[in-house]
């Protein structure tokens, strides 16, 4: 475990006190200078080299009628990734981050020749199995299942620091994992279905609330095989690339590499981490406030408060990378602002 370098963020407060400003006038673009300042070891810390993985998989739930799209878009999304196509790449490429897609279990075929020789998105195929099982009825995955797709995770974290990347987000895809994200966040933190279940795609009211009886089931059936500790919960009503998720964050915070959530699905798999291994959360930047119903709420359980709230409910990292140029600003005008004694302006009257 990596401990946080109290000396360089007290370094950064002391620094944004001398910038010519009243102390403060930047808010949370100061705070945000302080918070990098502590996890990248460095008082005046240089620009983010963010790296974004969207982990991709699909879920036998989608059979239950819980999502407004049929379970072949999680494999059509993936090809429009690599074709560049999707909200992601447009995102991306604003905020300067490399992307790349990792199938941890996509279930059906892709219909097109995978690799686009003139994409810039990397991918790794490397599915656990094809899609989970329907979590209403069966267990997502074993536990065996569970445990390698958090390793894939894990190693994909490894392979961004090993890149030199030090700002690591992670993105999904996986038509129905706003329903297994729901089940996840009232297993770990006892919510009620009705308070977390949303609209993800933009069901109805009619199918939200048989997503809501869904996840009750799920819930009790997996109460009942004996579900107890995070793992168990991820195995039973989670998913893969949630587990995927979870993995990478907690390889993220082992390694010492800063992590930028995205939405309600990422931030569910950041709870999993967390109720792990409570370390993890040290590391852990929310970018924005979903529209899904329980995101705030998991938020909240994480203790993180969102940058923005722009009405985003999109995932594929979406919200993560719509930040990127917001955090680079904080940590620009952090370093290279200058302080009252170089500028020769006055500080405060005495
Ligand atoms: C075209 C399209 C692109 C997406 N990109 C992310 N999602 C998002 O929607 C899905 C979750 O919502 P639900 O649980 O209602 O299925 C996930 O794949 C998530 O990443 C998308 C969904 C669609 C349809
Ligand atoms: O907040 C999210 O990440 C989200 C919300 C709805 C659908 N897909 C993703």
């Amino acid at each position: 475990m990596h401990f946080l370098d109290l000396a360089s963020a007290d370094a950064a407060r002391a620094r944004q006190q001398q910038l010519t400003k009243p102390p403060g006038s930047l808010g949370k673009l100061e705070d945000l200078a302080i918070w990098f300042a502590a996890r990248l070891g460095s008082g005046t810390p240089g620009r983010l080299k963010p790296a974004i993985v969207i982990f991709a998989a699909d879920h036998g739930v989608a059979s239950e009628g819980v999502s407004a799209y049929p379970a072949e878009v999680t494999s059509q999304m993936v090809l429009n990734f690599l074709a560049g196509g999707a909200a992601i790449n447009v995102l991306a490429r604003e905020g300067q981050a490399t992307l790349a897609v990792v199938d941890v279990g996509v279930a059906t075929d892709y219909l097109q020749p995978v690799i686009d020789p003139g994409a810039t998105t990397r991918f790794f195929r490397m599915p656990v199995r094809a899609g989970t099982g329907n979590l209403r009825r069966e267990a997502a995955m074993s536990r065996d299942e569970c445990r390698k797709a958090w390793h894939i995770g894990a190693a994909a974290a490894r392979q961004g620091q090993e890149r030199g990347k030090n700002l690591l987000i992670g993105g999904e895809m996986g038509i129905a994992n706003t329903t297994a994200a729901a089940a996840l966040i009232c297993a770990l933190t006892g919510a009620d279905p009705a308070e977390i279940v949303g609209l993800g795609t933009g069901i109805d009211a009619v199918a939200r609330e048989h997503k809501v009886s869904v996840v009750r089931d799920a819930l009790a059936r997996a109460r009942e095989a004996g579900a107890q500790n995070p793992m168990d919960w991820l195995a039973e009503v989670g998913g893969l690339e949630i587990a995927a998720l979870a993995g990478f964050y907690s390889e993220a915070a082992a390694l010492g590499v800063p992590v930028l959530l995205d939405g309600f699905i990422s931030t569910a798999a950041a709870l999993v981490a967390v109720r792990h291994d409570s370390s993890v959360g040290d590391w852990l930047l929310a970018s924005h406030a979903s529209q899904e119903l329980g995101h705030r709420h998991c938020l909240s359980e994480l203790g993180l408060s969102p940058l923005l709230d722009f009405n985003l409910r999109l995932g594929e990292a979406s919200g993560a990378a719509l930040v990127l140029p917001l955090l680079q600003t904080a940590l620009a005008l952090h370093r290279d602002m200058a302080t009252f004694a170089e500028a020769g302006v006055a500080g405060p009257a005495a």
